[in-house]
C-alpha cells in the first residue's frame, strides 16, 4: 500500500484527476441502483409508460457516461504509472554494466534477473488497470452515505461488513510478509541453481555433477514449491472468507430489509436498491482484497530491487582526463584481498615501471598476478595503496579513459555476443577494417578470419567460447593490440598457444618494447621473463623485486 501512495504521491496532479474521474464513475454508477427503485416503485406502483422511458432514456446515459469515464480514468491511471518501473529495470539493467566488477561476484548468480522479474511482476501488478479499480476504494463511503440515507439500519450493516473485509486485508498481509520473503530466497536458491546448471556444461556430465545438482535442485525446489503453494493457499483463504462476507452481507440486508418492508418502514424498490447500493460499496475493497497479494509480493520485489540499487557499488561515471599519458605506472604501497578473503595476496608493494619499462610478473599458482593486473586496469580496487599513471591515482581518472590507455590481454578471455569486428570497435570507437586487420594478422589470424564466408563479421557466441582455447586467446591479444594504448597489460600471454603463435607473441613483445610501450606481463615462460627489466614475484611471504640488465 506504501508504494500506491507513493506513486500517486509522486504525480499529484494526475492524482486529483484520477480521484475526480472516479468520483464521477461511482456518482453515474448509482443511478442503476436509482433506476431499480424508481421503476419498482413509480412504474410497477402506477404503470405510466411515459415514466418508464424517461427513467430508462435517463439511465441509459448515465450508463453511457459512466463508460466513457472509466475509459478516461483509465488514461489518467496510465499517466501516473507509465514510466517509474521501466525507469527501475533500464537503471538495473546499466547497473549491471557498471557496477564494481567484484561487488557483483560476490552477490548471488542470477540475482539480477530475478530482480529484473520481480520488477516485470511489479510493473503488472501497479499497472493502470489495477491502479484504476483501486481509485474506487475511497468511494465505498461514498455508497455507505447514501445507504444510510436511505436505510440507516442497512447502512449500519453494510459498514460492518465492508470494515471486517477491510480488516480481513490487513490480517492477510501482516500473515504474509514472512512467506513472501521466504519465497523470494527460495526463488534466488533456484535462480542459481538453474544458473550453474546452464553453465556446467561438460563438468556436469564428464564429473558427474549432475546427481549432486538434482539433490540440490530436489531441495530447492521443493522448499519454493511449499512456499508457493503457503502462498497460495493463503490467497484462496481470504478469497473465500471474502466471498462468505459478501454473501453474509446479502443475506443480513434482505432479512432486516424484510422486516422493514413489513414494519411499513422501507418499501420493497427500496430494499432491492439497497441490496445493489450496499453490493457496490463492498466491491472495490473486495477488488482490493484480491489484489492485495499481488501489490504485496510487487512491494516486495520493488524494495529488493532498489536495494540492490543501492548496495552495489557502481565505478564513476567520469574523472580526471590526462593530456597524455606517457605510460608511467607506479605501484605505491599496494595491498588487496580479494572479496572474502580475510588474508591480503600482497602488501606493501612497491613498483615503479618507467615509460618504456618491461615488468614481469610471476609466482606460484593463486598468488595474486591476475588480481594484481585487474587493479593495474582498475577492474578491482586496492584496499590499501594506489596505482597511479604518470603520478596520478588511477581511482581520479576517468575509467573510459584510462582502459583508452591500456592493452589488456585478461587471461580468460570473454567476448561480447557479436561480430569480430564489432568486439575491436568497441575497444577503440571507429577503428577501420585495416588497423583490425593489420591485428588480427599480427596475432597470426588474418588466414583464420579470411577462410570464414563472413570474414570479420564472423558472430562470436558463448562469450567466444565456441572458438579454440588458442583461437580465442589470439583473438583477445588482437583486441589488446587494436586498443594501442601506451600502457600494454598481458596476462599469461604465451600460454595455451602453439610454437608458432608463441613465436608471434614474443616478435609482438619485441616490437611493443621498442615503440617504447610500458608492458606488465605475468608469466612463468622462461623467454618472456629473460626479456624483462624488472621481474616481481608475487609471495604472500613478502613480493621480490629483481632488476635485470637485459634490455627487450
Ligand atoms: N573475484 C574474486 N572473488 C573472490 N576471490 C578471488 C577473486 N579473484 C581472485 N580471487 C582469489 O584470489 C586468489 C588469487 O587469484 P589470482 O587469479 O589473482 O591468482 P594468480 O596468481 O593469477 O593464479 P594463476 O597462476 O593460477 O593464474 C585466488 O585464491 C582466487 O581464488
Amino acid at each position: 500500500m506504501k508504494e500506491l501512495l507513493a506513486r500517486l504521491s509522486r504525480h499529484p496532479a494526475a492524482t486529483v484527476r484520477l480521484f475526480l474521474a472516479s468520483l464521477l464513475v461511482n456518482a453515474l454508477g448509482l443511478a442503476s441502483s436509482l433506476y431499480v427503485i424508481q421503476v419498482l416503485n413509480r412504474y410497477v406502483g402506477h404503470g405510466v409508460g411515459a415514466t418508464l422511458f424517461t427513467l430508462t432514456v435517463g439511465v441509459v446515459i448515465a450508463v453511457l457516461a459512466e463508460h466513457v469515464f472509466r475509459t478516461l480514468r483509465l488514461e489518467l491511471a496510465a499517466e501516473i504509472v507509465g514510466g517509474d518501473d521501466e525507469k527501475l529495470a533500464t537503471g538495473l539493467f546499466g547497473l549491471m554494466l557498471t557496477a564494481r566488477p567484484t561487488a557483483l561476484d560476490a552477490r548471488p548468480r542470477g540475482e539480477a534477473e530475478i530482480l529484473m522479474r520481480g520488477v516485470e511482476r511489479a510493473e503488472a501488478a501497479f499497472g493502470a488497470p489495477n491502479l484504476a479499480a483501486l481509485a474506487d476504494v475511497p468511494f465505498s463511503v461514498f455508497f455507505l452515505l447514501v445507504l444510510a440515507l436511505l436505510s440507516p439500519p442497512l447502512a449500519l450493516i453494510a459498514s460492518i461488513f465492508t470494515a471486517a473485509t477491510v480488516a480481513s486485508i490487513w490480517f492477510g498481509q501482516r500473515r504474509t510478509v514472512a512467506p513472501i520473503k521466504a519465497a523470494q530466497a527460495a526463488g534466488q536458491a533456484v535462480a542459481t541453481l538453474v544458473e550453474a546448471a546452464g553453465s556446467g556444461g561438460d563438468a556436469i556430465r564428464q564429473f558427474r555433477g549432475a546427481s549432486l545438482l538434482m539433490r540440490r535442485w530436489v531441495q530447492v525446489s521443493a522448499r519454493a514449491r511449499e512456499l508457493r503453494g503457503q502462498l497460495a493457499a493463503q490467497a484462496n483463504g481470504a478469497t473465500s472468507l471474502n466471498q462468505a462476507l459478501q454473501g453474509l452481507m446479502g443475506a443480513g440486508i434482505i432479512a432486516v430489509g424484510a422486516i422493514l418492508v413489513v414494519d411499513g418502514k422501507l418499501d420493497v424498490g427500496a430494499l432491492i436498491g439497497a441490496n445493489l447500493i450496499a453490493a457496490r460499496a463492498l466491491a472495490p475493497v473486495v477488488r482490493l482484497a484480491q489484489l492485495s497479494p499481488s501489490l504485496q509480493q510487487a512491494e516486495g520485489d520493488l524494495r529488493a530491487a532498489r536495494a540492490f540499487a543501492v548496495d552495489i557499488p557502481v565505478e564513476p561515471g567520469r574523472g580526471a582526463v590526462l593530456a597524455a599519458y606517457h605510460g608511467r605506472l607506479e605501484l605505491r604501497r599496494l595491498a588487496y584481498a580479494p572479496p572474502g578473503q580475510p588474508m591480503p595476496l600482497f602488501s606493501a608493494l612497491d613498483v615503479v615501471v618507467e615509460p618504456g619499462g618491461v615488468l614481469a610478473i610471476t609466482g606460484r599458482n593463486g598468488s595474486g598476478k591476475s588480481s594484481l593486473l585487474r587493479l593495474i586496469t582498475g577492474l578491482a580496487d586496492p584496499d590499501e595503496g594506489q596505482v597511479l599513471a604518470d603520478g596520478v591515482d588511477i581511482r581520479q581518472l576517468d575509467p573510459a579513459w584510462w582502459r583508452a590507455q591500456v592493452s589488456y590481454l585478461p587471461q580468460e578471455p570473454i567476448f561480447l555476443d557479436g561480430s569480430i569486428a564489432e568486439n575491436m570497435a568497441a575497444v577503440r570507437p571507429g577503428l577501420g577494417e585495416a588497423e583490425m586487420r593489420a591485428c588480427l594478422d599480427k596475432v597470426g589470424l588474418g588466414r583464420f578470419v579470411d577462410e570464414h564466408p563472413d570474414g570479420l563479421h564472423r558472430r562470436l557466441t558463448l562469450g567466444g567460447r565456441s572458438l579454440a582455447l588458442g583461437q580465442r586467446r589470439r583473438l583477445a591479444l588482437a583486441r589488446a593490440l587494436a586498443v594501442n594504448g601506451p600502457l600494454v597489460v598481458l596476462d599469461e600471454p604465451s600460454e595455451g598457444l602453439d610454437r608458432d603463435a608463441v613465436e608471434a607473441v614474443y616478435s609482438l613483445l619485441i616490437e611493443l618494447a621498442r615503440l617504447g610501450r610500458t608492458i606488465v606481463v605475468v608469466s612463468h615462460d622462461p623467454n618472456i621473463l629473460r626479456g624483462a627489466r624488472q621481474v616481481l614475484e608475487i609471495d604472500p611471504s613478502g613480493c621480490r623485486l629483481t632488476a635485470s640488465e637485459v634490455a627487450a
